[in-house]
């Protein structure tokens, strides 16, 4: 049986963006650095990479779609932290900003990656930021960087 997946590197001439969500910025801040640290260590060049900013979750879908649209990227990489409150609002954002990013996906057939938590708590969060659980943000961009090569791999 012939196996087929992607490697965990990069070329190098790989332009990628990472489209973050500001809200819960003490979360998000840290989503990115773990976002960027993954791509450099994985022989992206920092003149690569571009970070794109929005005001919450709720807006990514739409500057992930610009985003491809340009054809500026290679992969996006989208970040963001969706932590619950008193209200349902949570229930919706965390579902558009789901929904909205595998959307634009399947329209450009270019990797894109979920890193956006969803969390009850800001405990729940900040094990995701770089703490017990890990950088869900470094795991998103591990993502793009695996599906990149397998779809160079599959183009072959
Ligand atoms: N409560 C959270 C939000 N809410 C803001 C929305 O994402 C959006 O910016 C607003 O509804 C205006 O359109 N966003 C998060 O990323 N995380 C949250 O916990
Ligand atoms: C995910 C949210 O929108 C949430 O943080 C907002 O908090 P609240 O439900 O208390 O308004």
């Amino acid at each position: 049986m012939k196996i087929i997946e992607g490697k965990l590197s990069l070329k190098g001439d790989e332009k990628i963006a990472i489209v973050n969500g500001r809200f819960n910025h003490i979360i998000t801040d840290r989503l990115v650095e773990g976002a960027k640290d993954s791509f450099l260590r994985h022989g992206g060049k920092e003149e690569n990479l571009d970070l794109i900013l929005v005001p919450g979750a709720f807006e990514i879908p739409f500057a992930l779609e610009k985003a491809l649209a340009s054809g500026r990227y290679d992969a996006v990489c989208c970040v963001g932290a969706v932590i619950r409150g008193a209200t349902p609002h949570f229930d919706y954002i965390s579902a558009e900003a789901t929904k909205g990013i595998a959307n634009v996906t399947l329209k450009y057939g270019k990797p894109v990656s979920n890193g956006v938590l969803t969390t009850d708590t800001i405990e729940q969060a900040i094990e995701r930021a770089g703490s017990k659980v890990g950088n869900k943000g470094a795991e998103a961009m591990t993502t793009i960087i695996e599906m990149l090569d397998l779809y160079s791999e599959l183009g072959k």
